[in-house]
């Protein structure tokens, strides 16, 4: 996997304008190419601010959203229409004032749906499953989004717990998560792994630090990734098959 590269942009809407542009292109070559574009997303400010750029640029018209199916790399166990959910954040910023086929919405289960946060988290890798090819898990996703934590978590794989180890292509479920609220759905780093780009969104001073960690483990081989990096900054394993881009702020650098 060829190693991630830094892009820098002046501030937080200049990162999530062009990070809208470029989410389009992706979705738009997908579709010419294979008919369908599989997207997975994230929360966090960043990952919600993409959406709404694209929504204030009116560019959103430009796509045939039937084609277009959305995943989440992690979602928060609460109830559905709860204010943290990350996928109420996304409809509300773009999703729901698109056309967008129900079925192309995988939405992890919500604390109301599912009575335990391991059944929502095994429906998740059944959604997976019935979307893969042949012989696989999970599908390949065109596009990952990730988010950064300032401890260097991404999706509810957080530093120094078990979690991003994992190397089965399942959902987990995620207790005691460090960042509210603690009970957490995440896909595992093989399926978020399981896509052509990625691209890290990323913020803000207080990013600087887990950053530079995911830089100075940008310059590192896969083989060279230790269960020891892993664990202090998780996002230092997320790689896409094609392109791993860190679009940053120049204060989160
Ligand atoms: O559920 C979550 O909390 C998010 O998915 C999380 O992984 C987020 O992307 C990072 O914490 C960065 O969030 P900010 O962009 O808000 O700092």
């Amino acid at each position: 996997m060829p190693n991630p590269q830094v892009i820098e942009h002046a501030d937080k809407s200049e990162l999530a304008a062009s990070t809208g542009s470029r989410i389009l292109a992706v979705i738009n070559d997908a579709i010419e190419n294979n008919g369908i574009a599989h997207l997975s997303l994230t929360g966090g400010t960043m990952g919600i601010a993409v959406w709404s750029a694209i929504a204030e640029s009116g560019q959103a018209r430009t796509i045939d959203w039937s084609k277009v199916h959305f995943w989440w790399s992690d979602e928060r166990f609460v109830e559905t229409g709860h204010a943290d959910r990350n996928e109420k954040q996304a409809k509300d910023a773009l999703l729901d004032s698109l056309e967008i086929p129900a079925e192309n919405l995988h939405i992890m289960g919500a604390s109301d749906v599912f009575d335990s946060v391991d059944k929502a988290a095994e429906a998740y890798t059944a959604e997976l499953k019935k979307f893969a090819p042949e012989g696989q898990a999970s599908p390949a996703f065109d596009l990952g989004l990730l988010g950064l934590g300032p401890d260097g978590h991404i999706a509810s794989l957080f530093p120094d717990r078990e979690e991003i180890h994992l190397t089965t292509f399942d959902s987990l479920a995620v207790r005691n998560s460090p960042k509210p609220p603690p009970t957490r759905v995440s896909m595992s780093l093989p399926v978020i792994n399981r896509a052509r780009k990625i691209w890290f969104l990323i913020a803000g001073s207080d990013k600087q630090d887990a950053t530079a960690r995911l830089r100075q483990a940008a310059e590192l081989s896969d083989d060279q990734l230790t269960a020891e990096i892993l664990t202090a900054t998780p996002g230092a394993g997320a790689r896409g098959a094609e392109e791993t881009l860190i679009l940053a702020t120049q204060d989160a650098l």
